[in-house]
């Protein structure tokens, strides 16, 4: 018996070629920090610049695991906190568990597309394809667009 089209998993998770902060400006936007705030590597430090709010963040006193936010118009600034110090590194727990965290703060806020970088696959160490696969798992089941920006 043939499957019904509608019955197929959804593709969440697009692949774009460029940077990222070229994306809709309207598109909500994630990367990762440590529960430090300390953004002083990698993509962080762009994200520090053009957004600012250290002081905001902090105290929201988020813990490994959870997300941090700032508002930046109507879009929100996803914080994935994945790590305790910025010389940590995470692990594919914890980079799932704040994923999930960010996902509740979309669904519960009318949240539709969010734009994010290789999260994890830079500096952090992570593989690409096992990010990849969380990602879409946890995102497949809702109307949330993802879209993954590498240079
Ligand atoms: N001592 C420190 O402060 C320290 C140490 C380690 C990591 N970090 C930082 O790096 C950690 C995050 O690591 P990560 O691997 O998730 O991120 P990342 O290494 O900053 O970046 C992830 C990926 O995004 C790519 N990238 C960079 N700029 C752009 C752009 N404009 N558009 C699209 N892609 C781009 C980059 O090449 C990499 O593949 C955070 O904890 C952060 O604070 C800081």
């Amino acid at each position: 018996m043939a499957c019904s089209p509608s019955k197929a998993p959804k593709q969440r998770v697009q692949d774009v070629k460029g940077d990222l902060f070229s994306c809709p400006a309207t598109d909500s936007l994630a990367h990762c920090i440590s529960e430090d705030c300390r953004m002083g590597a990698g993509i962080a430090v762009i994200f520090k610049k053009k957004f600012g709010g250290i002081k905001e963040l902090k105290s929201q006193n988020k813990k490994t695991g959870e997300v941090a936010f700032l508002k930046d118009g109507d879009r929100y600034v996803y914080y994935l906190i994945t790590k305790k110090k910025a010389s940590d590194k995470p692990t594919y727990d914890s980079l799932r568990k704040s994923l999930e965290a960010m996902q509740d703060h979309c669904l519960a806020n009318g949240v539709k597309s969010v734009s994010m970088p290789r999260i994890g696959c830079g500096l952090d160490g992570l593989q690409w394809e096992k990010v990849s696969d969380i990602l879409e798992n946890i995102f497949s089941e809702t109307d949330i667009k993802i879209t993954v920006y590498s240079l």
